[in-house]
């Protein structure tokens, strides 16, 4: 059987012997694949793509950003995204991370606790598993002004690329997400190509229900056509 994808992969590694590749450990994996792997980046792309088309003005700055990017290229219009475009895109980033911190798309983080805590008077015991659930964190007015609106200017100046005690939406510390360079070159090469080349609205759908993650009920429906045909 040829082996092409990655279950093939899996189901060809199971048979080996000595391998770490027991059920529990296929199934976390392709649980981490459909999850972590799809689900966390097409979700940030649905809520990006809401977001933007309810802030014309947030829309306009990532067009000027990506026109801009294209002006300098210097080569032709459809050569591929290079790193260095990608590194300079900060406007585009700081509207991934209002994203993320807004949509609270991963709503807590787990840890286990190393040795008994004392935290406002109670005692966590050594060995209990707790989350530290994120939007308290992202939504709070002590550390963002007007929390609950979508205003990618106030990363101006941030650190956008590591997690911190304000903002853990790729996580924090030695398991910050595996993923989260990787979601946010796919987000910003979906941008893109969606603010420079098209022009589209969304006409349907949007809303969203918490369950525990963010789900689109009604999906989110764009009118979409070329800008220059
Ligand atoms: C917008 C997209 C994504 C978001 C918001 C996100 C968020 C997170 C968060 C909050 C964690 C927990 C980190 C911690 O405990 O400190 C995490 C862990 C993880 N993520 Fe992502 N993630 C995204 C995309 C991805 C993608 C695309 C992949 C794989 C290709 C991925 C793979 C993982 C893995 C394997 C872990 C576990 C890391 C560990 O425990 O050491 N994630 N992610």
């Amino acid at each position: 059987m040829p082996v092409n994808d990655f279950l093939d992969h899996i189901v060809e590694e199971t048979k080996k012997e000595d391998t770490f590749l027991n059920d529990t450990n296929v199934v976390n994996l392709l649980f981490g694949l459909l999850l972590a792997g799809y689900e966390s980046t097409s979700h940030a792309i649905t809520l990006v793509t809401k977001f933007i088309s309810e802030h014309p003005n947030v829309l306009a700055e990532l067009t000027k950003e990506h026109e801009a990017i294209l002006e300098n290229r210097g080569l032709s219009e459809n050569s591929d995204i290079t790193w260095e475009e990608y590194k300079s895109m900060t406007f585009t980033h700081m509207v991934i991370n209002e994203t993320i911190r807004l949509s609270n798309m991963v709503p807590g983080i787990f840890r286990k606790v190393m040795k008994d805590m004392q935290i406002n008077g109670y005692t966590i015991p050594k060995g209990w598993i707790i989350m530290a659930a994120l939007p308290v964190v992202h939504l709070s007015a002590d550390k963002y002004e007007n929390p609950f609106v979508f205003n990618p200017w106030r990363w101006q100046g941030k650190e956008l690329n590591a997690g911190s005690k304000t903002f853990m939406g790729f996580g924090i510390g030695v398991r910050l997400c595996v993923g989260a360079e990787f979601s946010k070159v796919q987000i910003a090469v979906y941008l893109h190509h969606l603010v420079t080349k098209y022009n589209w609205s969304v006409y349907k759908g949007g809303e969203i229900i918490r369950r525990p993650m963010n789900t689109f009920p009604n999906g989110i429906h764009i009118k979409i056509e070329e800008k220059y045909q």
